[in-house]
């Protein structure tokens, strides 16, 4: 990549929604913010992306644009899903850099992608941004189809940790995400998560 440039269309947008929303007690991605699902709002985040994957259920959301992909290990959460966000990827568009999303970030921008795309480095294999208490966040972040490998390997010795997926990663500054995304990596677990949101009580 020539420094400088940041090539925003070459990263596939992958949006996985197949969690179980316990904590939040209803399905989280249907839960409303400001007109919105928090769905359509990551959707949005994710909207000029050339291939755009929705990692979930089958039949369970209707994302227009977005092409449906089951997971490869049904329940076994976020971890299991980029795995079938990086074969589809990689089955779709060949070798290359995933935005991997959740639904419960609603405040991912097209300008927090573009950040983080910017970021990479021809040796990086993953791009994270840093939370408030200074922990690299592993949904919101951008890895490469050469971690499938990684990632497959970590699945079948029964690991389910999605912080261990990144590798060769580049992590941004905390206070870079939120300069051009404010809230980016504000996380809705709970119903109270969604209302802080709302009162515009977290950063
Ligand atoms: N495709 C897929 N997505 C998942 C799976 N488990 C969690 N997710 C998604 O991963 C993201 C973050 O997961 P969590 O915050 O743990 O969501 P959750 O599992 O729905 O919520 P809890 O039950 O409260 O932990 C959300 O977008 C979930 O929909 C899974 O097994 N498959
Ligand atoms: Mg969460």
């Amino acid at each position: 990549m020539t420094p400088g440039t940041t090539r925003r269309l070459d990263l596939v947008g992958a949006l996985t929604a197949g969690g179980r929303s316990s904590r939040f007690g209803t399905d989280k991605a249907l839960a409303r913010l400001e007109g919105r699902t928090l769905l359509e709002h990551v959707a949005a985040s994710l909207e000029d992306r050339p291939l755009r994957l929705l990692v979930a259920p089958p039949g369970r959301y209707a994302l227009p644009g977005w092409r449906p992909v089951p997971d490869t290990r049904p329940g076994d959460g976020p971890l299991a899903a980029l795995e079938a966000a990086l074969l589809a990827a990689e089955r779709h568009m060949g070798p290359g850099w995933v935005a991997f999303a959740g639904v419960d970030l609603p405040r991912l921008t097209p300008a927090y992608w573009a950040l983080l795309a910017g970021a990479r480095t021809p040796e990086a294999r993953s791009v994270l941004t840093l939370d408030a208490a200074g922990r690299a966040q592993p949904l919101g972040a951008l890895y490469h189809t050469d971690l499938l490998l990684h990632v497959t390997a970590l699945l079948d010795g029964g690991e389910r940790r999605l912080r261990l997926a990144a590798r060769d990663a580049v992590t941004l500054p905390h206070e870079a995400a939120t300069r051009v995304s404010p809230q980016a990596l504000h996380n809705v677990n709970t119903p109270a998560d969604l209302a802080a949101l709302e009162a515009g009580t977290e950063q």
